[in-house]
């Protein structure tokens, strides 16, 4: 059984708009649960596919999410030494600042599992915004032409086999914010922004178009705050405003799966009777 139909046995409820589902769950803990599963379903797929498992993460509080995966019996039976971690944004910091999305991952979910150390793809930190970017596109533009990270025949940009990602109470997604011009980014496959509206202001992100290739994505939305955001994307209602960054995933030939808690799709649940 696929990875994504799996979960949904798991959810309480499912909903699918367009190309995508949101699995919703009783509660964060039954999410992390039901996470783990899909996560180590793709794992166990791609390693045997190609022998090698491409995972990107965002920071925040996904990654408390991802709890249950270093856990038995994952900790034991998923082929950590077929993955290879990148991050979907990272806050330009020293990799021991409590603002690295790279410590953050370190300390609760990389530091637990035997990926190998050459396998963990950080930031340099010793450069500023602009080269930290190039410097990771350079870093990927390699490991596309080695075969260790895939490339979309469809749109010429790596191809990752799952990405897991967060999103903010503003929709925001990797260091892609409302309103900003980076949205609109169509060439390069890692950016910088210097003026990121949540702190800290220097961060580098993966561009839409690199998102959007991606083979699978579980967006994971946890608590009341992220409500509003689970409502303007699944909602029954039409808004005309404009597409909040969140609403801009859409995989040109993949799966998205939405991981929703009950806070979290409490405003869809309540209008859409899910
Ligand atoms: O700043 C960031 O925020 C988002 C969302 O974080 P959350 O704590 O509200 O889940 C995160 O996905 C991103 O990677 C991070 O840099």
């Amino acid at each position: 059984m696929a990875a994504a139909a799996a979960a949904a046995n798991a959810a309480t409820s499912v909903k699918k708009k367009e190309k995508s589902s949101l699995l919703v769950f009783d509660s964060e803990e039954d999410l992390s649960v039901a996470l783990a599963k899909y996560t180590a379903e793709l794992s166990g797929r791609f390693a045997d596919e190609r022998g090698a498992f491409s995972v990107v993460v965002s920071g925040g509080s996904l990654i408390k999410s991802l709890r249950k995966l270093v856990e038995g019996p994952y900790a034991e039976s998923v082929e950590w030494g077929k993955w290879h971690v990148f991050w979907v944004d990272e806050r330009v910091v020293p990799k021991d600042h409590p603002d690295s999305n790279y410590k953050l991952a370190y300390d609760a979910f990389l530091s637990k599992v035997p990926i190998p150390p050459g396998h963990v793809y950080a930031i340099n930190d010793s450069l500023p915004a602009e080269g930290a970017a190039d410097d990771y596109e350079t870093c990927l533009k390699q490991l596309v032409k080695t075969g260790t990270v895939q490339q979309s025949a469809a749109t010429g940009f790596p191809k990752f086999d799952l990405m897991l990602l967060g999103m903010g109470p503003d929709g925001h997604v990797a260091s892609l914010f409302p309103g900003h011009p980076l949205l609109q980014e169509k060439e390069r496959w890692v950016t910088f922004i210097k003026d990121s509206p949540k702190p800290p202001s220097d961060r580098i992100t993966f561009t839409f178009p690199v998102i959007n290739s991606s083979a699978n994505i579980a967006l994971v939305a946890t608590g009341a705050g992220k409500a509003g955001v689970v409502h303007q994307v699944f909602g029954d209602e039409h808004t005309m405003s404009e597409l909040l960054p969140v609403q801009m995933v859409a995989l040109e030939d993949g799966e998205l799966t939405w991981f929703a808690d009950k806070a979290a799709a409490s405003k869809v649940q309540d209008k859409a009777n899910l």
